[in-house]
């Protein structure tokens, strides 16, 4: 199944039902490790909205939810700049902490959350990305405990994901077409 938004067209790679198969499995994963903790997750927006719903629906352990909301990409470009548009508003000091992202990519926007995580002195902090792209990031991280698929660098979008402000509606995943 393919879709094109302003010219650029994307085929579908990734469809709701795997997403929703994963998330299952990584529900299962945090509603163990964090059974007997009080986490607080952190979502990233806006990419991070329809994983964070989907996936708090599977979290049965008492949490808190938080969210920060970040810009690194114009259209489809990378800049190296990550502009905080809201900030942290959750006390993090000594707090298991949940950071969860739509995508990493060159990792930019994970390293300056996690900057800002960290400097609140939480008791831990792990990772939840849906999307990674392995071959993409520019930095080793280390908490990166729970990701949902794997994927090859090219630009994506759907499930939260945009080009152009368009197509995070999508259910599925899409990846661009190059020719
Ligand atoms: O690993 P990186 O190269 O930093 O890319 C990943 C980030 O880029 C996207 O956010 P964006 O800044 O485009 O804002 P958005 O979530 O509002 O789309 C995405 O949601 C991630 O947060
Ligand atoms: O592949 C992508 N698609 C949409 N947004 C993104 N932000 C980082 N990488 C991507």
């Amino acid at each position: 199944m393919k879709v094109t938004i302003n010219q650029k067209t994307f085929e579908r790679i990734i469809d709701y039902n795997q997403i929703k198969k994963r998330i299952r499995l990584i529900g299962i994963q945090l509603n163990v490790t964090y059974e007997h903790q009080h986490p607080v997750f952190i979502g990233v927006l806006n990419g991070c909205f329809m994983f964070m719903a989907d996936l708090m629906k599977q979290i049965h352990m008492a949490c808190e939810v938080s969210f920060i909301k970040l810009s690194s990409y114009d259209d489809s470009s990378r800049r190296d700049k990550v502009d905080e548009l809201i900030g942290l508003d959750t006390n993090l000091e000594g707090r298991e902490v949940i950071i969860v992202e739509d995508i990493v990519d060159t990792g930019n926007s994970l390293k300056h959350t996690l900057d800002l995580v960290n400097k609140q002195k939480p008791a831990s902090v792990a990772v939840c990305t849906l999307l990674m792209k392995p071959n993409s990031v520019q930095y080793t991280f280390d908490n990166i405990a729970y990701v949902g698929f794997e994927i090859a660098d090219d630009f994506v979008i759907g499930y939260g994901l945009d080009y152009q402000g368009m197509g995070r509606t999508l259910p599925d995943i899409y990846k661009e077409i190059t020719s």
